[in-house]
Parts: C-alpha cells; structure tokens; sequence
C-alpha cells in the first residue's frame, strides 16, 4: 500500500488525453509557432491569472477567454495562463499541483491528480493553454496538454531547465533574469536549442535517460527586472542581442512582472505602449503575456477560504479590464497586418 507522500506515476495521475484535445493541442503549437516564425502575421497573447488556485472558477475565466478568443482569432492567437507551479523569491504558496489545500501542506499526490484534471478541463474549452516548467520532475504530469510553456526569471539559468525546454515538444519562452539581465535568456535559448541527454521520468514513473533533438522553438521573453523593458529602444537592443547571437529576432514581451512593477493597474499602459510598436509594424514583436483573472487585484492566503475569483499571488487585472486590452491588441495587430 502506497504511503500518501508516493505520488501517482505521469500514467495514474489521470486519463491521456482524450484523442480530439490531442489533436488541437498539435494544431495549436502549430500555430504559435506559424506567429512565432512569422509565417501566421497574428499577435501570440498569453492571458490568465497569475496562478489557478480555484480550478472551478478558472474554468470559468476559460470560458469568457475562450469566447474573446474566438471573437479576436482573425487577429491574435490567445492562449490561456494554466500555471499550476509558482517560483518564489523567497517563499510563499507554491501552486496548486505542489500545495493543492493551499495552506503549506504539500499535498503533492492530490496536487498532480488535482492539477491534471484541470488542465484536460481548461484544455477541453478549445483554449491552447500556457504554463510554466518550475520543477521539470512534474513536467511529466504536464507537458502532454501544454501548448506555450516558459522557463521563468528565477530558473532561466538553470541547466535542469534548459535541457527541459529542449525536449519539450511545444515553443517555450526564456524569461529575461530578475534583475533585468536578458543575457542569460540569451544563452537559455541556445541552450535549448541544442539535443541534450538528461535524467527524467517515464509515463510508468520510471527514471530513464531522456534524449531531446532540441527545440526549435525557444525564443526570448522580456520580463523587465529593476527596471522596465517593455519599451522599443529595449526591444529594439533585445532583437539586436538575438540576432548578433545567431537566433532569430524576435520576442515576446510580459506586460506584468518587472515590467509594471507588479502592480496590475500599471498593465494596461505597458499594453498600450505594446499595441502602438506592433501597431507601428514591429514584427519582432511577436506576442504578449498579460496576468488577468475574474476580479481586478490580489488577495493574501490567510484566514479563512479565500475568494475564489481573485488571485492569491500577483495581482491581476479584471476582465472586464482585459476585453477592451485585448480589442486594443487586435486592432494593432490587424494594422501591422495591413501595412505588410
Ligand atoms: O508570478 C508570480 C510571482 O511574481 C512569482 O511567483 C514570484 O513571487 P514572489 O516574488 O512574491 O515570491
Ligand atoms: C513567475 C512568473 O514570471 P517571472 O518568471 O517573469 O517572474 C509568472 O509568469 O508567473
């Protein structure tokens, strides 16, 4: 009998996926990386709460997303943020797949079966979901429904991870480093390219040798650090530094984070300041992530449950801020489109 610490193996934390969802997740990598090699002219747009930690009311989120999404698909591609796994500077709730009761637990068995089933359900809403590798050992419990995955700030030099991203059989964005470095995702980005052989685990929970060819797909993510780098001198220096490294230029740029300080209501200018470049005919500028969820702001974990439709980490913008961000975004992409 197994003790409740033993965790399902990739293969009983829940059902494969469902041959339809397999289908569209293939056709949606596809299709980021047709926006991400400029063959499809559309603006890539990851959107979503900075963590999912009420999976019913993220459905809902997925729901009103995946409805903008097929209203805006002439002109953005949208994937929605499923991040399940949060990096911390220090501490804090670390997501729902490592802490699914969210009070420091660490009720990892529940968390992988918990965190699956919601994956299928989001992925189920037509949505090609986002997520981010924090631990590559439950990469395996992921990697199968993800479509856009990223390798954040505070792992992007880690060899673990860069080895991850080279295997993994979806584009991934390299964030730039917390203090504003962009250089190390530079080198992640090569890295990533490249095959590598690295320790990771099978279907049946076995240890084994992963071999990967390398992905073509890696490319910057700029994140701001100390300072901001949404603006177009800085992504200007971004492709310039891709492309004296010998990697195509071109980079997707996070509204959130470093880049408004972490204060959501700082988004919506980094947005608009994002329109304009793309508008203006930027097409190294290939997409945008945006931290957005129900209810507009944050909530500490504390006391008693908390609110479902507000974030319990960074804080979000609303949706009914998101919508008319989003409408601003595809009208610039639809200008961008026009003028080429
Ligand atoms: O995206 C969310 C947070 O920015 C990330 O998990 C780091 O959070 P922290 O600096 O509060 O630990
Ligand atoms: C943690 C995140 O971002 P970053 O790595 O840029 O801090 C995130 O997008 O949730």
């Amino acid at each position: 009998m197994p003790d409740q610490d033993t965790l399902p193996t990739p293969a009983e934390a829940g059902p494969p996926l469902p041959a339809p969802v397999a289908e569209a997740v293939a056709r949606h990598r596809e299709s980021v990386t047709a926006v991400l090699t400029r063959r499809d002219p559309r603006l890539l747009v990851v959107v979503g709460p900075c963590s999912v930690h009420d999976p019913a009311a993220a459905l809902d989120y997925a729901h009103l997303l995946a409805g903008a999404a097929d209203r805006l698909a002439d002109d953005l591609v949208v994937v929605l943020r499923a991040y399940l796994e949060k990096p911390r500077t220090v501490s804090g709730w670390t997501g729902l797949l490592p802490d699914p009761t969210l009070d420091g637990k660490g009720d990892v068995a529940t968390g992988v079966r918990l965190g699956r089933s919601f994956l299928l359900e989001a992925a189920a809403t037509g949505l090609p979901l986002a997520y981010e590798f924090v631990d590559p050992l439950v990469a395996h419990y992921a990697a199968d429904v993800v479509s856009w995955g990223a390798v954040g700030a505070r792992t992007v030099a880690s060899q673990p991870h860069r080895h991850l991203a080279s295997w993994l059989p979806m584009p991934v964005g390299m964030k730039n480093c917390v203090s504003g470095d962009i250089g190390t995702a530079v080198d992640a980005v090569r890295a990533a390219g490249l095959p590598h052989a690295f320790p990771g685990i099978a279907a049946d929970g076995r240890l084994t040798t992963l071999r990967s060819t390398g992905n073509p797909d890696a490319h910057l993510v700029l994140r701001g650090g100390r300072k901001p780098n949404h603006g177009a001198a800085d992504v200007a220096a971004s492709l310039a530094a891709l492309t004296a490294a010998g990697l195509p230029p071109r980079v997707v740029v996070d509204a959130s984070h470093g880049n408004s300080g972490k204060d959501h209501d700082r988004q919506p200018a980094v947005l608009e300041d994002l329109a304009a470049q793309v508008a203006d005919g930027n097409r190294g500028l290939v997409g945008v992530m945006v931290e957005s969820y129900l209810a507009d702001g944050r909530q500490d974990l504390g006391a008693g449950p908390p609110r479902p439709d507000l974030s319990v980490t960074d804080a979000c913008l609303g949706w009914e801020r998101t919508v008319p961000l989003l409408e601003v975004l595809a009208r610039a992409a639809r200008r961008r489109r026009s003028s080429l």
